[in-house]
């Protein structure tokens, strides 16, 4: 029988730590070895020179804006998260809530330019900016995976990018907006009330890789397996990547995937955009040959996309997914 493995959710400990930043302008070897010391000790960088044009992130953002903006009656006559649509704290099929609202969007054209109808006012600029943004972090998504391939010494440099190039590969794009939550206690300085609230609870990325970017405000953090929770200084200028569940099973746990979550804050509305790089359904996850050697054994039995995204969506947020996807007899949780 499969059983989902115990979730741990960790402590409150709040570390500061510099975390890695990877400037893609650099010598192209030497940036393939950064990444992949990253992506071994964090899962998680930060990206400058990253290439996406500047205004292609700013139509998105105007437009994220302007839909969190709206009345809360005019957003729910977007459909509902099920999962694409409009969602307002309630976030996956199970149970789980943060303070936080979104959009999640498919990355596919067609379906982009049906949402926006009832997204937007002006609906082709919602979806030309969507189209534009999705392009341009895929692109840089796939750059950042060939350069993974190459810094492992993987013969076949785009076996993990030729998964999000497919016409099917099944990414998606996450608009969220934090509103800032006020101290409601009177007694605002020792009361535990203020604190800032969980806006997106701990988790993992399911998918390959997660392009991320927020507004100049604060709330992401980030776990480390060997202390706590590290606060990510927000950075507009740059995005950071975090390395998702598969592409810790295609490395065959050489990378990590990445544990996060994010909080409001009293003062300011925080908000994020995630393109999250996932392959086709029906695509079974690869691993590399070179990733597999004597002294260290297939972590993972075969699965494929969609085999991996139905125990995910089966399970809550914090869950640990890869656990059911374990070799038998191999005792280890992740
Ligand atoms: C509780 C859940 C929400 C989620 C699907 C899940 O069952 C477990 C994974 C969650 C997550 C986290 C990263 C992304 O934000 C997301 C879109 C994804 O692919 O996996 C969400 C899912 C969601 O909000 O639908
Ligand atoms: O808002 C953030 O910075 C993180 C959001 C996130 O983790 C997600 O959408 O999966
Ligand atoms: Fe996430």
């Amino acid at each position: 029988m499969v059983v989902a493995s115990p979730t741990k959710i960790h402590s409150e400990e709040v570390l500061a730590i510099e975390l890695p930043t990877v400037d893609l302008s650099g010598d192209r070897s030497m940036v393939s070895n950064l990444i992949v010391k990253a992506c071994e000790e964090y899962g998680f960088f930060k990206v400058k020179n990253h290439g996406v044009p500047h205004d292609i992130i700013a139509k998105m953002e105007k437009e994220s804006l302007n839909f969190f903006a709206k009345p809360f009656d005019e957003k729910q006559k977007v459909e509902l998260a099920k999962p694409f649509g409009y969602g307002c704290k309630n976030i996956g099929f199970n149970g789980d809530i943060g303070e936080v609202e979104y959009l999640l969007l498919s990355t596919n054209p067609l379906s982009i330019a049906e949402r926006s109808k009832t997204i937007s006012n002006d609906p082709a600029k919602f979806s030309s900016a969507v189209g534009a943004y999705m392009e341009a972090v895929r692109e840089l998504a796939c750059e950042l995976l060939d350069l993974m391939a190459e810094g492992l010494r993987v013969p076949d440099r785009s076996v993990f990018s030729r998964l999000i190039r497919d016409v099917d590969s099944d990414s998606l794009i996450r608009l969220n907006h934090y509103p800032p939550l006020p101290l409601l206690s009177k007694d605002k300085d020792s009361s535990p009330c203020n604190q800032n609230k969980v806006g997106f609870g701990e988790h993992s990325d399911p998918q390959i890789l997660t392009i991320l970017r927020s507004n100049d405000v604060g709330g992401l953090q980030i776990f480390l397996n060997d202390g706590g929770w590290v606060p990510v200084k927000p950075d507009p200028a740059t995005f950071w990547v975090n390395v998702g569940d598969l592409l810790q099973a295609m490395t065959n746990g050489r990378f990590v995937s990445v544990r996060h979550k994010a909080l409001t804050n009293s003062y300011k509305s925080r908000m994020s955009m995630a393109y999250f790089a996932g392959p086709p359904p029906n695509a079974r996850i690869p691993v590399p040959p070179e990733m597999i050697t004597p002294t260290k054994p297939a972590l993972y039995k075969p699965f494929t996309w969609a085999e991996f995204k139905k125990a995910a969506y089966a399970l809550r947020l914090g869950d640990s997914r890869l656990g059911l996807f374990r070799m038998e007899g191999d005792e280890q949780v992740a």
